[in-house]
């Protein structure tokens, strides 16, 4: 296994579907430069969806192929499609850069925390029931997905107290700030470290 060096730190967003997840993670990317780590998946892309930037959208072989080669560093079923993190792409990214982020769920976020602990630092994203709802019907989702994700909200927010900070999102711009401030204190750190 790929070890990561002292200052590498790896932000991992989690929290229920349609919490704002990816809409913050983007944010907070861009203000730091920090990109994200792309997953591997079986199902088709969604509209509006772009291979290479949500997913690298693979076939059900061509991922147990790479899975048979042990290429993932995680690896997990969600509703029959299959979601995984190439360890070569985390390792490339983290000798570029000092950090980068991810978007997984809490069984994802378990494990990448076992594997690299304190190096992983896991941001949880919630809000209500209702709202997250609003959100995916807003999005244009289907139905069967809506429901699908609405299946794993009780599961996914009692992750909550196992991540290292909570986030409410009701306001996108304020928990941007939130965690942009959350993430400076990992990241200066290491420059006062530096100094
Ligand atoms: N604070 C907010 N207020 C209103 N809308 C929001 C807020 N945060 C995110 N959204 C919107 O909610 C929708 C879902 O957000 P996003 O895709 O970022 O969530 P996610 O947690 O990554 O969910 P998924 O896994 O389904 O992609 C998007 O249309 C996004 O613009
Ligand atoms: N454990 C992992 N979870 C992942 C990965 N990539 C995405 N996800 C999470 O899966 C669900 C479903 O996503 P959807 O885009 O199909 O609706 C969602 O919570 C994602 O964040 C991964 O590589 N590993």
């Amino acid at each position: 296994m790929y070890e990561l060096k002292d200052r590498s730190w790896l932000f991992v967003f989690t929290g229920p579907d349609g919490s704002g997840r990816k809409s913050v993670a983007e944010a907070v990317g861009h203000t730091f430069g920090m990109e994200k780590i792309v997953s591997y998946v079986t199902r088709q892309p969604r509209p509006g969806e772009v291979n290479g930037q949500d997913y690298r959208f693979i076939s059900h072989d061509s991922y147990r192929e790479m899975e048979s080669h042990g290429e993932f560093l995680e690896s997990v079923e969600i509703d029959g499609n299959l979601y995984g993190i190439r360890s070569l792409d985390v390792e490339s990214m983290l000798e570029k850069h000092d950090s980068a982020y991810l978007i997984l769920n809490r069984e994802g976020a378990t494990i990448l925390k076992k594997i690299y602990g304190d190096k992983v630092v896991r941001l949880f994203l919630y809000a209500d029931r209702r709202t997250v709802e609003e959100r995916q019907r807003k999005l244009g989702l289907p139905d069967d997905v809506i429901s699908q994700h609405l299946g794993h909200y009780d599961t996914e927010m009692e992750y909550r107290g196992f991540c290292e900070h909570a986030f409410e999102n009701y306001d996108l711009a304020q928990t941007t700030y939130e965690i942009t401030n959350t993430l400076e204190n990992y990241l200066q750190r290491d420059l006062v470290d530096k100094d």
